[in-house]
């Protein structure tokens, strides 16, 4: 092996005087407790404090986590960027900060998989621990899936941003939301339609947000593939990331044959959300890049199936 020859001749002053140097000072008279249970604690100070706080806590805490999937690779090792909350009353001046964080720790201790019925027990045991009625936790990661060529069958690894929000109240008991946000090719019917060749097409970005049903099984239904393929279906051509030639002429001919408009897509996955039994109330938007233009074009829609 070839060794580079460095010339490192310098001569530097050791670190603690290169701090010196660069402006440290000795450590002045300390006068305050050292111990605990001395110290002040501020944040539980009781009186008036004029208004009932809906969140207090912390939020884009990053932390890696362990997800299951359906799709390939089944078992994933991924980051969450975390929110934790509950609500606090305005007797009390502020939250406990640190035990947000030492729960998580404990869990990822434990081997913390983030499924529904983890998350569930998770928040429940952060309001004993806040000494709360409630709490909130919301995680957000990138959930990989592997996708293949539509011809060559070769396969990449494609990601959607996969959320899941869990609320609980000692009274009301479990609020579950699970969102996707995935990408997806559209062709332009009205390009397709005036133009004698070609259409101008986009990517899309599509947002699910779904509240499920009390009776939601996740060990019989991957809520993360249900709602990519709520978005993918209705799209006028999958995402790959891997295409050779007779893939990427599928995929372009099956954009030709399938336009959409940024509002056939947010009503075409609102028809597939709204058929799926487990899904109580959703949220779908779509924002596409336009190829042609600087701005993106967008759509949404919200419907609560309880209400009909
Ligand atoms: N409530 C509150 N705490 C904050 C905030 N910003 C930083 N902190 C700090 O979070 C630190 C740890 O909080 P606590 O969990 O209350 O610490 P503790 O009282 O030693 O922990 P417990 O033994 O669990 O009660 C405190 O030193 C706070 O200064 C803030 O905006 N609000």
């Amino acid at each position: 092996m070839n060794q580079t020859n460095i010339n490192a001749n310098k001569q530097l002053p050791p670190k603690h005087e290169r701090h010196k140097m660069f402006g440290s000072v000795p450590a002045g008279p300390r006068t305050k407790p050292v111990e605990k249970e001395q110290m002040v604690d501020l944040q539980n100070t009781k009186k008036d404090f004029l208004f009932d706080l809906d969140a207090v806590g912390i939020t884009n805490v990053k932390h890696p986590i362990k997800i299951n999937s359906s799709m390939k690779p089944e078992i994933q090792t991924t980051i969450g960027t975390f929110r934790f909350s509950s609500s606090i009353g305005k007797g009390s001046k502020g939250t406990n900060m640190s035990r947000f964080t030492e729960q998580l720790d404990q869990y990822h201790n434990e081997g913390f998989a983030i499924d529904l019925e983890t998350l569930k027990r998770f928040t429940k045991e952060l309001a004993a621990r806040l000494k709360q009625k409630d709490a909130e936790v919301e995680v957000t990661y990138p959930w990989f899936f592997e996708r293949k060529g539509p011809f060559s069958d070769l396969a990449g690894m494609n990601h959607a941003d996969a959320t899941m929000k869990v609320q609980y109240h000692e009274d009301t008991g479990y609020d579950v939301e699970v969102s996707l946000k995935g990408t997806i090719t559209t062709l332009c019917p009205c390009s397709k339609e005036i133009s004698e060749y070609s259409a101008h097409n986009q990517r899309g970005q599509v947002t699910m947000s779904v509240k499920l049903t009390d009776d939601f099984d996740e060990n019989q239904t991957d809520w993360k593939a249900a709602l990519l393929e709520a978005s993918e279906s209705n799209a006028s051509a999958r995402i790959h990331p891997v295409l050779k030639r007779p893939d990427e002429k599928a995929v372009t001919e099956q954009a030709y044959e399938n336009p959409r408009f940024v509002e056939d897509i947010v009503r075409l996955v609102a028809a597939d959300l709204y058929e799926l039994p487990y899904v109580e109330k959703f949220y779908v938007s779509c924002q596409n890049e336009e190829s042609i233009h600087l701005h993106d074009a967008i759509a949404e829609v919200t419907y609560d199936k309880t209400q009909e």
